[in-house]
């Protein structure tokens, strides 16, 4: 893979990736192998998708990418998104902790602007030259011998010599743009090698001479001293030889692979998500406890001090106001208990990693409310506001110390938020009056009015990173929150016990919406298969609860398609309706050829395709399974539905309640005991009229 202005053949072409043309890289083995064992230096930049200071430095770096095209394959610049998962690896290998990072095989490139990123590059080359191939050293100055004897030693017709001073790098940067030419050689010479600065009689310092292997030589009249007119001089040249001749002869155009097989990790699809933006969605919250616990945390291989206790102060406060689905509070929990229970100064972001048992958490990302119009935009920065708008509102209910969910997310943004400017634009705000919140009220105003400030700092777009679909703007908007909005003399107002009033009926529980989230039947089942696969523990646990272990084997046995038709996301999406039906069908036939009872088949049949409820599918699927139905027989059916916008999660939205397959378990409780009830009148009823008591 190498760097340009123009796509590459055969690389893949991501949506979400902004730096068109510059290669992606993909997984830690494709990386190492390829930037730290490569004869070329490499210079890689490390971003996050939704970090909007990394697409404002995006155009320098594309720039940057198209201007040292042609210095391939000695210096290839490629970007790793460091948001996605499957790059985690590689990111924290790399030690990255904040974003944009500019790595080279030969140390750190600092993200300053223009051109003296090209000169960082230039000089950068020259010392990874030492380290790894003293051959390909071509930037070095020249001396009087080595150009007196440059025709004896190289087979080329031209030597071109750029006379500067040390501290220049026009010889440099065109000894690179002409690398790729043969029939040519360009070398610098220094203003003070005396022998060959009179023997041309060179006065100006950039000039460049021209030598031609018949011992001829005439100095290369340009307009301006400057790299572009020497290089476009040099190649226009008769005899220069065309440089794709070289790449193919070098093989270096063969594209990496798209993707390693097993590097894909189930991520948002470009699928629009209907959303509404008086709606907060749980599947954007719980991708944001994910992100941040999972991806933002394991940049660190250890953590220790102050980092370690602002991720414990983070826990605990999510275990205590975070109103999540029961699984996922155990999960909290069971995470909150971890930490406090460590004793050792430091832990290690492999004993983090262990997921706490027998609790779950989503393992991907799905933005619904935070959704972009296309993926480079929101995402992860939109739902971590949500989230502590949420816990400033939630804390409020409960008797929370004033600035405690403040705090926490002070010290997650400080020391874990990976967009440098913006942790440090919130540090500011934070040092600055985060201090003088009296009470819990005022700790929500406060960041909403902080949120307020940020907006209007980005507002109008700047540098592109603004979706225009969802325009920067003081918020609520007077359509969302009327009375939050006053005029006092001429001039807007805020009126602050209206937007308290509006903050706590939005961020409140009641206004979380479950669309697009996975049930914990699902994510179990995924997350064991996922520790089948990494372990080969195969048949420790399928992840589908109390299945006998022959149907377990029959479903292995099944093969490969069939599972992945039952968990995968994408796929699941697109069958769902197909499946629907046929799992009805299914139910229908086995209640009618196994005498199922209606009671074994009542979850699912009585669920209505047009209605809000929905069921959980994966419980009713369990519970036929059960009762008997074979496994081909049932169809997996465990994604979402959708349809015109109406949804079907796998959670039953009646009345605002949710019920998991736990509530199922009591529906089914409850029909037998109305059964019961219903027998024994029965019975009581055919027994009227006889005497209950033998007659005296
Ligand atoms: C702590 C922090 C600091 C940041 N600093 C920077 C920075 O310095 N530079 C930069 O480029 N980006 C910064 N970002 C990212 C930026 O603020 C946005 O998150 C990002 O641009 C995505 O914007 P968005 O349109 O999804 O809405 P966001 O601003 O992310 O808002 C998310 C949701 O919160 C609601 N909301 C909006 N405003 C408010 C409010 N005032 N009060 C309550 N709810 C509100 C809306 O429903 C909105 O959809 C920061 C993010 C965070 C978390």
């Amino acid at each position: 893979m190498s760097g340009g202005s123009q796509p590459i053949d055969g690389v893949s072409t991501d949506e979400a990736y902004w730096h068109h043309g510059i290669p992606k890289i993909w997984t830690w083995l494709w990386v190492a192998s390829l930037v730290l064992n490569s004869s070329s230096a490499w210079a890689v930049e490390f971003y996050a998708s939704w970090c909007g200071h990394c697409k404002r430095f995006a155009p320098t770096w594309r720039a940057l990418a198209a201007d040292v095209l042609e210095w391939r394959p000695a210096v290839i610049l490629g970007a790793v998104n460091c948001a996605d998962e499957s790059n985690k690896e590689v990111c924290r290998d790399f030690r990255i902790t904040r974003y944009p990072t500019l790595k080279a095989t030969a140390g750190v490139l600092h993200p300053v602007l223009g051109s003296s990123i090209q000169k960082g590059l230039v000089t950068w080359r020259e010392c990874s030259c030492l380290c790894y191939n003293p051959s390909c050293c071509l930037a070095f100055p020249y001396s009087t011998e080595e150009v007196r004897g440059f025709f004896q030693k190289n087979k080329v017709a031209y030597l071109a010599l750029i006379f500067e001073k040390n501290n220049s790098f026009v010889g440099r940067e065109v000894t690179l743009d002409m690398q790729q030419y043969t029939n040519i050689a360009v070398r610098r010479v220094l203003s003070n090698e005396e022998e060959l600065v009179k023997e041309y009689n060179v006065t100006t310092f950039p000039s460049a001479y021209l030598l031609v292997n018949n011992g001829s030589f005439s100095r290369i009249s340009v307009q301006e001293e400057a790299r572009s007119s020497y290089t476009s001089f040099l190649r226009g040249l008769s005899g220069i030889n065309d440089k794709t001749l070289i790449l193919r002869a070098q093989n270096i155009t063969t594209p990496p692979p798209s993707r390693v097989p097993g590097a894909e990790h189930p991520t948002e699809t470009t699928h629009w998500k209907h959303a509404d933006n008086s709606k907060l969605y749980m599947a954007d919250l719980e991708s944001a406890l994910h992100h941040s616990l999972r991806v933002e945390t394991a940049k660190f291989s250890i953590l220790e001090g102050e980092q370690l206790e602002a991720l414990k102060h983070y826990v605990a406060v999510l275990t205590k106001y975070f109103p999540g689905r029961p699984f996922v509070k155990n999960f909290l929990h069971s995470l909150d208990n971890w930490l406090k229970q460590v004793k050792e100064p430091n832990v290690s972001q492999r004993a983090l990693e262990k997921p706490p048992n027998p609790a779950v958490l989503t393992n991907d990302v799905t933005w619904v409310g935070c959704q972009g119009s296309e993926p480079r935009y929101r995402g992860y920065s939109c739902s971590i506001w949500t989230l502590f708008h949420l816990l400033t509102v939630q804390a409020s209910w409960h008797s929370a110390q004033n600035a405690e969910v403040l705090g926490a997310m002070r010290g997650y943004v400080h020391y874990f938020f990976g967009c440098e400017t913006c942790s440090e634009h919130f540090e500011e705000m934070a040092a600055e009056s985060m201090d003088q919140v009296k009470s819990l009220d005022e700790a929500i105003l406060w960041l909403w009015s902080r949120h307020n400030r940020v907006n209007a700092r980005l507002a109008g777009n700047i540098a592109g990173i603004e979706d225009p679909k969802f325009p920067k703007m003081q918020w609520p908007p007077p359509d969302m929150c009327p009375s939050c909005h006053k005029e006092i003399n001429g001039q807007h107002a805020w009126d602050e016990a209206a937007v308290l009033h509006f903050l706590k009926g939005h961020y409140s529980p009641v206004n979380i919406y479950f669309a697009y989230t996975k049930p914990e039947t699902f994510l179990l089942a995924r997350e064991s298969r996922d520790v089948e696969e990494t372990t080969g523990a195969k048949g420790k646990g399928n992840g589908i609860v109390g299945m006998e272990d022959k149907e377990r084997r029959e479903e292995e046995e099944g093969g490969e398609q069939k599972r992945t038709e039952q968990v995968d996301p994408v796929v699941g999406r697109k069958m769902v309706a197909q499946k629907w039906q046929a799992l009805k069908a299914a139910a229908l036939a086995a209640k009618k050829k196994q005498h199922l009872s209606k009671r074994d088949t009542a979850p699912l049949l009585m669920t209505d395709d047009n209605s809000r409820q929905a069921v959980d599918y994966a419980a009713a699927q369990e519970h036929l399974r059960r009762r008997g139905l074979k496994s081909k027989e049932i169809i997996g059916v465990l994604e979402e539905e959708e349809d015109d916008g109406v949804r079907k999660s796998e959670w039953f939205h009646v009345l605002g309640l949710h019920y998991s397959h736990l509530d199922i378990g009591l529906y089914f409780l409850s029909s037998m005991c109305l059964l019961g009830m219903y027998t024994f009148y029965i019975r009581l009823g055919s027994s009227k009229g006889r005497p209950r008591f033998s007659m005296a």
